[in-house]
């Protein structure tokens, strides 16, 4: 048995995961901040594989499969032993990212997908995790705030794949209503902040 406290965060593009987990993990000493693939050399490779804008031709199923490729080296050799050495491990993005994203938005199927990762994981799940739910729009905004320019038709399109992405994370809640929380990520830096780091010492003292 691990000692240690594992927490993953979700949510679709630009709902402030990465600025608040960075924040949550202030507050702690003995914690692990980590992403998926998380610096780990071979997970790394595979993401590059995913990522390669040359690599037109990949099936859907084969992306899949490298998620969750990835994801199990990045468990192996990273969460697993910070687990063992009693961290909070605080991961942004796991296995509810393939299922919202390849099995839903990608129309590959939630229960396809959660069988290829429950080969990859061998039941290692978190013991909660915060969903970050934001309406698509305003998430693509805050990113596009940043790049400086006007919404384009290639951005409209990303809108209606991230519309589903987010109906993805919807049937996750009602799948897993008692390990996924949601969090209203629609509020400002400081109130989602708030929330989460509530949220989460709430379930660390009853532990
Ligand atoms: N609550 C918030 N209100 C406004 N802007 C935010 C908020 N949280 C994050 N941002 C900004 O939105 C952008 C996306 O945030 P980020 O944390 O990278 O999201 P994610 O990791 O979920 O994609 C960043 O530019 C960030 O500074
Ligand atoms: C982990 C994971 C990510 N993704 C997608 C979500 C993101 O659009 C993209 C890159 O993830 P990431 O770099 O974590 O982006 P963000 O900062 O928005 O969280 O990969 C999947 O489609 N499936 C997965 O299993």
């Amino acid at each position: 048995m691990t000692s240690g406290t594992f927490i993953t965060f979700e949510g679709p593009d630009g709902a402030g995961k990465t600025t608040i987990i960075r924040m949550v993990a202030e507050q702690f000493t003995n914690v692990l901040l980590t992403r998926e693939p998380g610096g780990i050399d071979i997970a790394e490779q595979i993401r590059n594989v995913i990522l390669a804008k040359e690599n037109t031709a990949m099936d859907p199923r084969t992306e899949a499969l490298l998620y969750a490729a990835a994801r199990r080296q990045h468990l192996i050799e990273k969460v697993k032993p910070a687990l063992a050495e009693g961290k909070l491990v605080l991961c942004d993005r796991f296995v509810d990212s393939s299922l919202a994203y390849q099995g839903y938005a990608r129309g590959l199927g939630i229960d396809e997908v959660w069988a290829i990762n429950q080969f990859a994981i061998e039941k290692m799940m978190p013991e909660f995790t915060i969903y970050f739910d934001i309406e698509p729009e305003l998430g693509l905004q805050r990113i596009n705030k940043n790049k400086g320019r006007e919404i384009n038709r290639l951005d409209l399109e990303d809108l209606e794949f991230h519309q589903k992405v987010r109906q993805g994370y919807q049937l996750l809640m009602d799948r897993f209503p008692t390990r996924i929380i949601r969090i209203d990520a629609s509020g400002s830096v400081n109130e989602v902040y708030k929330q989460t780091i509530e949220l989460i010492e709430n379930k660390l003292a009853k532990k």
